[in-house]
C-alpha cells in the first residue's frame, strides 16, 4: 500500500507533566507515513483524488495546540485518531519528539502504529 509522508512537522505548543511546563512552549517533531492508494491521483494527476499532506499537518498541529497535553503518548494517539477519522486513513504510524525533554539527548519520544498498517 502507498504512503503519504510528512518528515518532522514542528509544532511548538504546551507539553509536559511538570509545572514549568504548563508555562512554556517547547517543540515537538511529528513523523506521519499514512496508508493511502495514491494510484487515482496519479493516473488523473488530480488533487481531490490525493491525501492533502498541507491540510493533514494543519489539522493535527492545530489539535495538539488547542489545548495543554502532558504526555507524548497522548500526542501521539490523538494524532492517530485525527488522522484516521478525518482523512479516512486506513492506517497510520506516528512518531513524536520532543526535543530537549531532556538532558544529554537530542530528543525522547514514541511511535505507535494504528489501522491497517502492512509492512
Ligand atoms: N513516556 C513518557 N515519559 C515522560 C514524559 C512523557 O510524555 N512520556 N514526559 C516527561 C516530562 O514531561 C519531561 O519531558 C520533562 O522534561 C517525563 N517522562
Amino acid at each position: 500500500m502507498d504512503r503519504v509522508i510528512i518528515e518532522s512537522l514542528r509544532v511548538d505548543t504546551i507539553i509536559g507533566i511538570l509545572d514549568w511546563e504548563k508555562e512554556v512552549k517547547q517543540t515537538l517533531l511529528l513523523d506521519l507515513e499514512m496508508l493511502w492508494d495514491q494510484s487515482k491521483a496519479a493516473a488523473t494527476d488530480d488533487y481531490q483524488y490525493a491525501l492533502c499532506y498541507a491540510s493533514v499537518s494543519q489539522a493535527v498541529s492545530d489539535m495538539i495546540t488547542a489545548q495543554p497535553i502532558g504526555l507524548v503518548e497522548t500526542v501521539a494517539e490523538r494524532t492517530a485518531a485525527l488522522v484516521m477519522e478525518q482523512f479516512k486513513v486506513l492506517g497510520i504510524k506516528v512518531r513524536v519528539r520532543k526535543l530537549a525533554a531532556i538532558a544529554n539527548v537530542n530528543s525522547v519520544g514514541v511511535e505507535i502504529v494504528r489501522g491497517q498498517w502492512s509492512k
